[in-house]
């Protein structure tokens, strides 16, 4: 099946049940996962691409597509991720970050180099490639942590608060630019989010975690 299945999801916490879940997210479509804070919704979103911290337990299957991806490690499940803290590397430059996420199929420098030139300019940033991160406002670095977990070519996406610290004006842009991705490429997202407002944008089923 395509999309994104959480199978009879259980994830514990020593003794302690934390979070019962089964859902199927469809192609292109967005899950909003909501809840207060230490309900478990980031642990969620480990247990599905397999950083669980040690100490907690799960039960239940991940399917990718229709492919079994509980058991593989997380460079293997194809899964992208994105984070409040969009931690770019900051030893990288910006090219150097966006080249990072290439595959390693696409192969020879100058094919990379295009690749990477043409990520910029699909985000707005033409010629960034040279600069360090820490010279980018907090909007440009958010568009190239999301271009760089696109770039990966992930069949998933899951996104942990990443509108969170934007100002109103790009959360808009940023959200518009991720859900418009997700659909063309046909991804399955899950959304963590503390805003209603993320939810609506998303369009999409949303699941309450915690009391
Ligand atoms: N590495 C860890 N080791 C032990 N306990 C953890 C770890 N990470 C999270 N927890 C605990 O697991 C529970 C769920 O945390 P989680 O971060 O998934 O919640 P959350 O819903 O994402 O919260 P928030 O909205 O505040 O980010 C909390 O009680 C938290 O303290």
């Amino acid at each position: 099946m395509k999309g994104l299945r959480l199978q009879d999801i259980a994830i514990a916490r020593g003794a302690e049940p934390l979070i019962a879940v089964d859902v199927h997210v469809a192609p292109g479509e967005v899950l909003s996962v909501m809840g207060p804070s230490g309900s478990g919704k980031s642990t969620l979103l480990a247990a599905v691409i397999g950083t669980l911290p040690p100490g907690f337990a799960m039960t239940g299957r991940v399917l990718l597509n229709g492919r079994k991806v509980t058991g593989l490690p997380p460079e293997d499940r194809r899964i992208g991720i994105l984070y409040q803290d969009e931690l770019l590397f900051p030893h990288l430059s910006v090219g150097g970050n966006l080249a990072f996420a290439l595959p390693r199929s696409l192969r020879g420098r100058k094919a990379r180099r295009a690749r990477v030139e043409a990520a910029l300019e699909e985000i707005g940033l033409p010629g960034f490639a040279k600069r360090d991160p820490a010279t980018l406002s907090g909007g440009q670095k958010a568009r190239v942590a999301l271009m760089r977990m696109l770039l990966a070519e992930p069949e998933a996406l899951l996104l942990d608060e990443p509108f969170s610290r934007l100002d109103a004006t790009l959360r808009d842009q940023i959200r518009a630019l991720v859900f418009a991705r997700a659909r063309d490429r046909g991804l399955p997202v899950l959304l963590v989010t503390h805003d209603r407002a993320d939810a609506e944008a998303a369009g999409g089923p949303v699941i309450g975690l915690g009391a």
